[in-house]
């Protein structure tokens, strides 16, 4: 049997901590290890689940393949009799977009947040059975952000106890769902409830738009793919579609009536709850999503991490550790570790930070089923901005990463052109990323004012509490070895965030109208609202290494990691530190000294690092990032992959190259 050569074999000797033991931080406890680790391995040893050819698929094949392994999925699922856990990590590791994302991430947390129990009865079953097939059909062709704006309309016929919806316009179209497009066979659709005459605004109703015997459109139903996106492979597999309705009708008990409800007689009833529960599923998935930015950052900065360990260039020589003459390897550069590490570090902080998010939307929905809504205005800021925060981190890191492994970053067997592909448009869906921020500072600048009537802020709001303290508070740090300190680090950050967000509420009262100010200040908004969202991350960072962590140098490596984030963010933004004040140039120079002299800590431990995402050479889908490090001969034989390579002489040849040739050689002759 050929011997697999551990090309950073050197690099694991020299890590200063249990891999093993981070492991478990990472993936969150003992158990998910254990579940995800299994699942991840089941997973890369079937060659159902084999994706090493996406790139070059057709569109249509390479839907064809995401249909067909989302049948494999659902069978495997059957067949091993999975639990819901499981499964969904099962979902996870195939790593191939399909309708089900939708189905299970959008269709049925819709129904389960806004139906009322009598309709989850009836419609749940259906869905969790594959029954129907679902998607979450909001966003329009005219209309995305604004929610409020969509046209679609839903006018309750009270002599037939019917809905009709019905699209007025073109603009109207229903446009972007994923899973519409080929696959859906009913619809959470959003339309304007309209009854007795009145516009009652957006409200969700399960539509059947498919026949469950021919798959062919209903009756007054018009519905397509809306063509391809950016990138090969990604959201390709996927049929993200239009949908136009002429007055088709449904059952008044198709309303999703949690939230209000029409009756019999047309009368429209508000429940006790209040309206913006109606967007819980889009709350549910900016939670998920969080989730999702650590994973796709992770997975880009193991790529880069693995490969940088093994590229070498120029430099004085050295000797290997078999005594071999060789070039530096590019991790060693300290520009190539200023691109890195922060990175790595930021994957690190959006886990904790995602850990802690789904920690709270727990806690919101425990609280809603209490009645208890006082934590939904908090949770949808946080939701929110953190939303936008990680994933705009995330794509621009993945891009980093993709130039961070030079040329061959740019092939697609690196797995980052897709990688990004797939990320990239997260900045977009469930809220624009600017959009949600502009939420984030509407949440503040509310919180502020609250402060004058003697509210007492609560949760990521808390430190506003102690506004005057912020505001004249001057930052400590006299030696570099001071931004070591988590409350010097915190107390920078809240200073920074409170002073941005005070002198906005100052400006906003030097306009004629709040909108007028809201307006003309949203660029001063959005920072302001980044900067709180940044505070949250440092802050769940810090706390998570207050807690019991356990294992050989664990803890260690993480407070190697969170001084890496903060003070890579100071440097950064170092505008905002120094114009607030909340910093001095030299405690900033301070903090850069001490940011370097992270990185040379953190180096040797890189690769151990990222071992301890646990993700197999099949989840990873990458030949730069592979486990053992083996890059140049599997970059060889994956280029003798490429379907040109499969004739020597290539199609088109005899038509295009021939001809010219001779065409040139009798020119030449004449
Ligand atoms: C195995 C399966 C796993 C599933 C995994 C799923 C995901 C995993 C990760 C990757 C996904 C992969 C594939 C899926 C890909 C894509 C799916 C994409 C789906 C979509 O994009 S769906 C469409 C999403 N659309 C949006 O997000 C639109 C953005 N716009 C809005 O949210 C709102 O319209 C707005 C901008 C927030 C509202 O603006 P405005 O008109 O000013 O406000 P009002 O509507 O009047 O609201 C006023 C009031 O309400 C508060 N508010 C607003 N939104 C919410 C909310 N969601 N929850 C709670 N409260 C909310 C707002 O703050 C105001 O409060 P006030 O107190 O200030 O009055
Ligand atoms: C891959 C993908 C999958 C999707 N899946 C679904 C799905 O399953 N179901 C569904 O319903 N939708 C889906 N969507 C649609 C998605 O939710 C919307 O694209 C998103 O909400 C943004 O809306 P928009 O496209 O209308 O952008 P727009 O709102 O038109 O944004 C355009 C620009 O205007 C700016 N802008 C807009 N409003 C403001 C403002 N008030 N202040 C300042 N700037 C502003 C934005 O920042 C942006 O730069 C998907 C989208 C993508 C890309």
């Amino acid at each position: 049997m050929e011997r697999i050569m551990d090309h950073l074999a050197h690099e694991r000797s020299k890590a200063q901590f249990s891999v093993e033991e981070m492991k478990i931080i990472w993936a969150g406890s003992l158990h998910a290890f254990q579940v995800s680790d299994r699942i991840a391995r089941l997973v890369a040893s079937d060659p159902g689940f084999r994706k090493d050819n996406r790139a070059v698929l057709s569109r249509k094949e390479l839907f064809k393949s995401a249909l067909r392994k989302a049948a494999y999925v659902w069978k495997r699922i059957n067949e091993l009799a999975l639990s819901e856990e499981e499964a969904s990590w099962l979902r996870f590791y195939v790593d191939e977009l399909a309708y089900a994302y939708i189905h299970w991430g959008m269709f049925v947390p819709a129904i389960k947040g806004s139906a009322t129990e009598e309709q989850q009865q009836k419609w749940l079953p259906l869905a969790n059975n594959m029954q129907i097939i679902g998607t979450y059909a909001q966003t329009e062709l005219g209309h995305g952000s604004n929610v409020r704006g969509l046209e679609t309309t839903a006018t309750f016929d009270q002599e037939t106890d019917e809905f009709i919806i019905h699209s007025p316009t073109l603009t109207s179209s229903k446009w972007w769902p994923g899973g519409l497009g080929k696959v859906a066979t009913h619809a959470v659709v959003y339309a304007r409830l309209i009854t007795d005459g009145q516009d009652y605004g957006v409200h969700g109703f399960l539509v059947q738009i498919r026949s469950l015997d021919d798959h062919f459109p209903l009756p007054g139903v018009t519905v397509g793919d809306i063509g391809m996106k950016f990138g090969s492979g990604a959201f390709n597999s996927i049929d993200n579609g239009f949908l136009r309705f002429n007055h088709v009708r449904i059952p008044r008990n198709q309303m999703l009536m949690k939230v209000s409800r029409v009756t019999r007689q047309g009368k429209y009833v508000e429940s006790n709850v209040p309206k913006q529960l109606l967007y819980g599923a889009m709350v549910y998935v900016r939670q998920i999503i969080v989730a999702d930015a650590s994973i796709a950052l992770s997975r880009a900065v193991c790529i880069a991490t693995r490969y940088s360990a093994v590229r070498r260039q120029f430099g004085p020589p050295h000797e290997d550790e078999n005594g071999k003459g060789v070039e530096t390897q590019v991790i060693d550069y300290k520009t190539q570790q200023s691109r890195l590490f922060p990175l790595l570090a930021s994957a690190y902080a959006f886990r904790f930070v995602g850990e802690w998010l789904k920690w709270l939307y727990t806690d919101l929905i425990q609280k809603l089923e209490a009645n208890d809504f006082s934590t939904l205005p908090e949770a949808h800021a946080c939701t929110a901005g953190l939303k936008s925060l990680t994933t705009s981190a995330a794509a621009d890191g993945i891009k980093e990463c993709w130039k961070l492994c030079g040329g061959h970053g740019y092939l697609s067997s690196s797995g980052l052109p897709e990688l990004y592909a797939a990320f990239v448009p997260a900045c977009t869906y469930e809220g624009d990323n600017i959009v949600l921020l502009l939420q984030v500072s509407r949440f503040l600048m509310k919180t502020i004012s609250q402060l004058q009537t003697g509210k007492k802020p609560i949760g990521t709001t808390a430190y506003m509490a102690h506004v005057e303290h912020l505001i004249q508070c001057r930052c400590t740090v006299q030696k570099a070895e001071d931004w070591l300190n988590p409350s010097v680090i915190l107390e920078a950050f809240e200073a920074r965030a409170i002073r941005l967000s005070v002198a906005c509420a100052e400006n906003l009262t030097k306009f004629a109208t709040p909108l007028q100010g809201f307006s003309e200040l949203s660029p001063d908004l959005v920072e302001a609202a980044v900067a709180h969202c940044q505070l949250i991350v440092v802050s769940k960072f810090i706390e998570k290494l207050q807690q019991n962590i356990e294992g050989n140098g664990v803890k260690q490596q993480l407070e190697t990691l969170c001084n890496i984030y903060c003070l890579n963010l100071i440097h950064k933004h170092l505008g905002d530190f120094l114009s607030t004040g909340s910093i001095s140039p030299k405690q900033a120079s301070l903090a850069s000294d001490q940011l370097r002299s992270r990185y040379s800590k953190l180096r040797s431990n890189v690769i151990a690092l990222v071992d301890a995402f646990n993700y197999t050479d099949h989840f990873l889908g990458s030949v730069l990032g592979r486990y053992d490090g083996n890059v140049y001969p599997k970059l060889y034989e994956e280029a003798w992959k490429d379907p040109l390579n499969d004739s020597i002489v290539p199609d088109g040849y005899h038509e295009y190259i021939q001809p010219l040739l001779k065409q040139q050689l009798q020119n030449a002759r004449l």
